[in-house]
């Protein structure tokens, strides 16, 4: 076995047939569960959540806020993905991508009309500021592909989770929040998610082990940052 394989091995812990996002959720799974099974998830999954102004305007308003930031982040990638060899599916997988989000920003205008938020007025959370810094510098050209599509997997992932928990059977989601678990929560997102997994496994497959430790440290990053973004749901953030 050549060296740097061998290396790579001791890092990730990864063997021929495990994929190495396979050996980060294992190894991270109370991390990860901890963003996907949150507290605030949980509660709009019980039914309990009292989708009060305070509420709407984190659901609505951060969150706008974020998929604002993370606009130019996705960009940054596909810009990335275009200089891959056999990149034809990974860009194809990221545009839909970015058209899913033009979709999305109509939405968050037509739900804060909904529910009269003012998106224009609404003032950034300090977690939220700090995970939209952290895309920011994600978007810079010395981060390497691999490291990129890990932190974008990882967003739509734990996303795609948490909502697809709440409709998941026995859940009593509130009819307000019905229509936002389904928008990420659905089958399809769930699909899409699979394909950035694939991408990010594949890409890992040629990495080198500083490349793969990057990668995993950007996994941790953003799982910690979705945590704080629900955080925010105590007021406490
Ligand atoms: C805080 C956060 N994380 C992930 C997503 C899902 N990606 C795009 O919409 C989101 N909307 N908000």
């Amino acid at each position: 076995m050549e060296k740097e394989e061998t290396a790579k091995m001791t890092v990730t812990g990864a063997t021929n047939n495990i994929p190495v996002t396979e050996t980060w959720m294992r190894k991270h799974r109370l991390l990860y569960d901890g963003a996907t099974r949150h507290p605030f998830i949980l509660s709009i999954r019980q039914g309990s959540v009292d989708f009060s102004s305070f509420k709407r305007w984190l659901v609505i308003g951060q969150d706008y806020i974020f998929v604002r930031s993370f606009v130019p982040f996705v960009a940054s990638v596909l810009v990335k993905s275009c200089k891959e060899p056999n990149n034809e599916s990974d860009m194809e997988v990221l545009l839909g991508g970015m058209a899913s989000l033009a979709d999305e920003i109509n939405w968050f205008k037509k739900e804060a009309s909904k529910y009269h938020v003012s998106l224009t007025s609404v003032v950034p959370q300090n977690a939220n500021v700090t995970y939209c810094r952290f895309l920011e510098s994600l978007t810079g050209q010395e981060i390497e592909y691999p490291v990129a599509m890990t932190a974008f997997w990882a967003i739509e992932s734990v996303y795609q989770q948490s909502f697809a928990h709440c409709l998941e059977e026995g859940g009593r989601v509130p009819q307000e929040l019905q229509e936002t678990c389904e928008r990420w929560g659905n089958e399809g997102f769930g699909a899409y998610c699979n394909s950035l997994r694939d991408i990010v496994d594949r890409s890992l497959q040629k990495a080198s082990a500083e490349v793969i430790s990057k990668a995993e440290v950007c996994f941790l990053s953003v799982v910690e940052h979705e945590v704080e973004f629900w955080n925010m749901s105590t007021g406490d953030a």
